[in-house]
């Protein structure tokens, strides 16, 4: 709702009031178009402020209502009715003004800003345009190429710099709503003629042309098939073309548009799930709410390579101190400086201070003693781990939280190692540590709820998104990414490439196709893991060569690193560079010849594969793995491992994650298709659906936020 008071006797403030952002719901938006008939009716209300409640103006319109049927007044009129107002509106800016808040503000005569709020359009990121004239009134007041920039990209800017761009009138320091009272006493009688943004004419740069086909081209780039930033550009286009009214009826049919598209309804779906993994619960019944994080004043990384270091760079940045320990001197020494590189970059791209001295570092584990808790970092080596966590458990401090940054090992192996198994967890950051938002924190059998509520909070502190997940070979996300490797690999010998495959997974929106990631990430890594397992034998051929554990097996990524073919690093993988460390991938005519004397070398002969199967075999059997997951009890809900794959793997957000987009396929063609391959590949693992996939399917595919009804009791149920 909105509420009504009068200030100072002649001034009417209206007050937004829907904790905790604000938004713009049916309630909201009918208490303004009320308290705005009353201001001006009142004939002592010489001007209004309007404002929001609890320090933020406003977060935009109520996403939660898109997905019903809209009821109360809509927004349109609505700020039409503020703009036209016949006494001064002036928007009193604290905390953030975003999407229709801002839109709101644009309608206002005037906009006093405190100098900590944040200003935008992060429409986009929702699939939508600014759709209440943001697109029409945004380019009047500030030009089309700032316009532009803001409304593609939903990048937030400071007060500082909307006052610089001429969104906002005055920046304060003291109480906005305070100063925009003063401020609309000094405008009371002052003429609205030049303050109706609606009214400006939209400025034509001479260039205006390039402008809007470099905006075009900036957006094919960066969308990988999202629709809305594209969507935007045509909307400010129409600014400049068009009269406001016509202006605003193309801003109309454009977002109606979005609006109604699968995209919007992704990546709506996407920002709540990525708030929802914040209110995590494990298997075992542990929650949240009812666990307290242990406070964690000094940490410790174990191992400084590439991981380690990111580790180390985004605790300091995060305020921790840390001790960071590399057993060899020259090996410390360059994790030093390289540290140290990482935190300059970081400081300057930030405007932070920077945070040298937070880090402590030792060659010796002993250094640890007195910290809170520990990340080992070092090789993916169980034995060394286990050697680790043995010292560990020694020399710190009782209580201390015990943490691994394994990808895939198990959890309760090494937390058996110490003499309090309870404080280990896992917590598994995605390279560069620094930069990926990403951190799967798991939990083992014994892991108590205490130590998975700390390292949650961690993560969050770090900035990143943390999710919980449950104890099992790769955890969620790379569990999931084997079965999808496995394909590719499948494909190629049955007669695809590389490129037609990467191909196909970059149009679908993947920022890099399955081998351009392998051979960025070094085919080496997989290797070494599945040299320990067992599953690399020496070259023989026969069926045989191609069966491991009674199902298929591709020795493909075996054969290349056999052949010193490890990707980028060696300049040669699955595609060939101009030289080791090369980053552009071309086809590589060697590789053709290699797959064919591999096929004749089986009896294997190449058919024709299309963009469908390519596309299905690689997605199925991942997202029938997710079901799988989530059949265990490892991921408590869908939402959990949408968000590792889209911070993690590239998943696009306009398609949700991958659980999602299974629900917008259909979950029973999901079914269908995994059957119709595994009748052709009888021996391909991965192809038999799952019973819970089953299950949902069966009972006429359920929306995604009803499974969790259905999965509640994993082991019992099913
Ligand atoms: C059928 C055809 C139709 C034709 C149509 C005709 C025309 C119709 C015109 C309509 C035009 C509408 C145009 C306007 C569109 C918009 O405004 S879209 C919304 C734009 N705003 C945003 O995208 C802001 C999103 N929110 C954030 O970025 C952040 O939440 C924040 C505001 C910066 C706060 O961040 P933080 O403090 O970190 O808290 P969070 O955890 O993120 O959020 C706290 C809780 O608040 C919920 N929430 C946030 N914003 C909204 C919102 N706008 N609506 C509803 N709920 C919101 C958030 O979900 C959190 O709650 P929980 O999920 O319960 O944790």
């Amino acid at each position: 709702m909105a509420f009504y008071s009068r200030v100072s006797g002649s001034v009417g403030m209206i007050t937004l009031q829907n904790p905790p952002v604000n938004a713009l719901s049916a309630a909201v938006r009918q208490g303004i178009v009320d308290t705005m008939h009353r201001a001006l009716s009142e004939p002592e209300v010489k001007s209004v402020v309007i404002c929001g409640q609890n320090g933020k103006f406003c977060g935009g319109a109520d996403i939660r209502e898109f997905g019903a049927k809209m009821t109360g007044p809509p927004l349109v009129p609505m700020v039409h009715l503020i703009e036209a107002a016949s006494k001064p509106v002036v928007a009193a800016i604290e905390g953030i003004a975003l999407g229709g808040g801002l839109e709101l503000a644009l309608s206002c005569h005037y906009r006093i800003a405190h100098s900590k709020a944040r200003l935008g359009f992060p429409e986009v990121a929702l699939g939508l345009l600014p759709g209440a004239g943001g697109t029409q009134r945004l380019p009047r007041l500030i030009g089309v190429p700032a316009s532009l920039d803001l409304i593609t990209t939903g990048r937030q800017v400071t007060a500082a710099e909307a006052r610089q761009l001429g969104i906002v009138d005055e920046v304060t320091d003291l109480n906005a709503v305070d100063a925009a009272v003063k401020f609309a006493q000094s405008v009371a009688d002052k003429s609205l003629d030049a303050r109706r943004i609606s009214t400006y004419p939209c400025p034509r740069p001479p260039d205006l042309d390039t402008i809007f086909e470099r905006a075009m081209q900036q957006v094919r780039r960066s969308a990988r098939g999202a629709i809305a930033p594209g969507t935007c550009v045509q909307a400010v286009h129409a600014a400049v073309t068009l009269p406001y009214a016509k202006g605003m009826e193309r801003e109309r049919e454009l977002f109606s548009v979005l609006f109604n598209s699968g995209q919007a309804r992704a990546l709506q779906y996407y920002f709540f799930a990525q708030r929802a993994v914040s209110r995590w619960s494990t298997a075992s019944g542990a929650r949240w709410d009812t666990s307290k994080p242990r406070p964690v004043h000094k940490a410790a990384v174990i191992g400084l390579g590439t991981m380690g270091r990111g580790i180390t760079v985004s605790l300091a940045q995060a305020g921790f101190s840390v001790v960071a320990v590399e057993t060899q001197e020259k090996q410390l020494l360059e994790a030093k400086q390289a540290v140290s590189g990482m935190l300059e970059r970081g400081a300057k791209r930030r405007g932070v201070p920077l945070a040298h001295d937070k880090i402590k570092y030792s060659c010796s584990v002993q250094a640890v003693a007195d910290v809170d808790l520990v990340i080992e970092a070092v090789f993916e080596d169980m034995a060394l781990k286990k050697t680790i966590f043995q010292q560990l458990s020694a020399i710190c401090k009782p209580g201390a939280l015990l943490c691994t940054n394994t990808s895939g090992l198990d959890i309760d192996e090494l937390a058996s190692q110490t003499q309090s198994p309870e404080l280990v967890v896992g917590m598994h950051f995605f390279a560069p540590a620094h930069v990926m938002q990403l951190l799967e924190v798991v939990y083992g059998p014994r892991s108590c709820p205490e130590a998975v509520a700390t390292a949650m909070q961690m993560g969050k502190k770090m900035g990143k998104v943390s999710v919980a997940v449950g104890n099992c070979r790769g955890f969620v996300g790379n569990r999931m990414l084997k079965l999808y490797l496995e394909q590719a690999f499948f494909l190629l010998e049955e007669g695809a490439t590389p490129e037609q495959v990467d191909q196909v997974l970059e149009e679908f929106g993947f920022p890099m196709g399955v081998f351009k990631v392998s051979d960025l990430s070094g085919l080496d890594i997989g290797w070494k893991v599945r040299k320990a397992d067992g599953l690399v034998l020496p070259a023989f051929t026969g069926t045989s060569a191609r069966i491991r554990g009674g199902s298929r097996y591709s020795p493909l990524g075996d054969l290349l690193c056999e052949q010193g073919r490890f990707g980028q690093k060696t300049g040669k993988g699955w595609y060939q560079y101009d030289k080791p460390g090369g980053r552009v991938a071309k086809p590589d005519p060697w590789l053709f010849g290699f797959l064919e004397d591999y096929r004749a070398q089986h009896g294997l002969v190449a058919r024709r594969i299309d963009h469908q199967e390519v596309l299905e075999r690689c997605l199925y059997p991942l997202i029938n793995e997710g079901f799988q997951i989530l059949q265990d009890g490892i991921a408590a809900g869908p939402e959990d491992i949408d968000v590792i794959y889209v911070l993690g793997y590239g998943w696009p957000r306009h398609r949700g994650g991958p659980m999602f987009y299974a629900s917008q396929v259909g979950l029973d063609k999901v079914v269908e298709r995994l059957e119709h391959y595994q009748q052709i590949h009888p021996d391909v693992p991965g192809l038999q659906p799952c019973r819970l996939l089953r299950k949902l399917a069966a009972i006429s595919n359920p929306a995604i936020h009803k499974w969790r009804e259905v999965i509640q009791k994993p082991r019992s149920q099913l």
